[in-house]
């Protein structure tokens, strides 16, 4: 594939560095057909359906999209704010915030965000950073516990990108935090928040999104890691075996997902006499459609209706001041090396080498 055309080169361009927080995405709007859009990209990407494309796409057309799309609108019209999807409004908050965090480290780096599903799209955000002036890019996905199913297809996105770039800038990916202190103790801390409010529950059920079983058999680390940050955070909070439990959400497809599955847990639970559950989605560092409608309101009715009494959702990391701390560390941790705190020499440096690109510019000019 031919490179797209750069930019002309610049002398004394400061090279910058950019952190980029990447998301899943989230439709445009709560409607049938802006989550056609959506699920058309999501569900295409041969990392989340691993089934052969052509048997796939009559799936995907036939029966998929004409009737899931206006299903997931109306779930998502039940959690949709004024600002827009929880998803995009929480995702752009962080990276606001990340900035001013790292900036008060003292790194000079832009933050963006961007979506590998939907707007803003990573290809956009990627060009933009380069006629920034972006050098350096960090990647940062927006999911603790590395899945091929999403984690490898963000990376996808990235090289796919670049490939059809000439001058290619450094490039470093966050793999995963499954087990970093600042994401564990942001948790720890917003949990203990929450009891010290609310009391304790009989059961902490800790819920992440699920991927078929068969991707586990395959190798996809993704399991072990929901549960070494589960184990972590257990002990942390000084838990023991018998005072939660972990399982896995939303189910897609007729496969066999990852065990216990969330919902029938919790109505086992009720039936079992457990009086009052606390739900928290640790995979998820920002609340969204799978949060906010399947567990608060969609797993709460299944308590609920089986005899549960008390049902309590704990929000996620969202913009909590411990949870953009730790990301700042992992970030900073990433960007070890880089040049992100401007000495007065490397400025200095810049001015000499943007003097010789001006006086290069002239003389180009005075030969034309
Ligand atoms: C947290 C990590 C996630 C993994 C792992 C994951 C795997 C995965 N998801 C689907 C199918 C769907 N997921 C949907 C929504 C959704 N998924 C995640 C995160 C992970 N998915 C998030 C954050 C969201 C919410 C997005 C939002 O806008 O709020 C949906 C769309 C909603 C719906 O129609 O139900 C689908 C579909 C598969 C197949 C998969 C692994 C193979
Ligand atoms: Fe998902
Ligand atoms: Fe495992």
């Amino acid at each position: 594939m031919r490179p797209n055309k750069e930019p002309s080169y610049k002398h004394g361009m400061i090279a910058r560095t950019a952190v980029v927080l990447v998301n899943l995405g989230t439709p445009d709007a709560p409607t049938a057909p802006a989550l056609r859009r959506y699920l058309r990209q999501f569900l295409s990407d041969p990392r989340v359906v691993e089934i052969p494309k052509a048997v796939w796409w009559f799936i995907l057309n036939g029966i998929v999209l004409p009737f899931r799309s206006s299903k997931s609108a109306a779930k998502y019209a039940s959690i949709w704010t004024k600002e827009g999807s929880p998803l995009r409004v929480h995702t752009e908050k962080q990276a606001s915030l990340l900035r001013g965090y790292l900036g008060e480290r003292g790194h000079d780096v832009q933050v963006v965000h961007a979506m590998r599903y939907g707007q803003p799209g990573l290809p956009e955000v990627l060009d933009k950073l380069k006629v920034d002036g972006c050098d350096r890019i960090l990647v940062l996905p927006a999911y603790p516990q590395y899945s091929g199913t999403t984690t490898a297809s963000i990376f996808d996105a990235v090289f796919k990108h670049y490939s059809r770039v000439r001058n290619v800038p450094e490039l470093r990916l966050v793999k995963h935090y499954h087990d970093h202190e600042g994401y564990l103790l942001a948790l720890k801390k917003a949990i203990l928040t929450y009891w010290d409010m609310h009391g304790r529950p009989d059961k902490l059920v800790m819920s992440f999104h699920g991927v078929p079983k068969r991707t586990l058999m395959l190798g996809d680390p993704y399991h072990c890691e929901c549960h070494k940050t589960a184990r972590l955070l257990a002990a942390q909070l000084q838990l023991g075996a018998e005072e939660y439990v972990v399982t896995f959400q939303s189910r897609f497809g007729k496969a066999e997902w990852l065990q216990p599955y969330t919902a029938p847990t919790l109505k086992a639970l009720a039936r079992e006499g457990r009086r009052r559950v606390d739900v928290i989605c640790p995979g998820f560092i920002s609340d969204c459609l799978e949060t906010l409608e399947e567990i608060a309101m969609e797993a709460k009715q299944d308590f609920l209706t089986a005899g549960g009494k008390e049902f309590h959702y704990i929000p996620c990391l969202n913009e909590d001041n411990a949870w953009i701390s730790g990301m700042a560390e992992i970030a900073e941790q990433h960007m070890i090396g880089w040049p992100t705190v401007l000495t007065p020499l490397m400025r200095d440096d810049l001015r000499k080498e943007a003097e010789v690109s001006r006086q290069q510019a002239t003389s180009l000019g005075a030969r034309e």
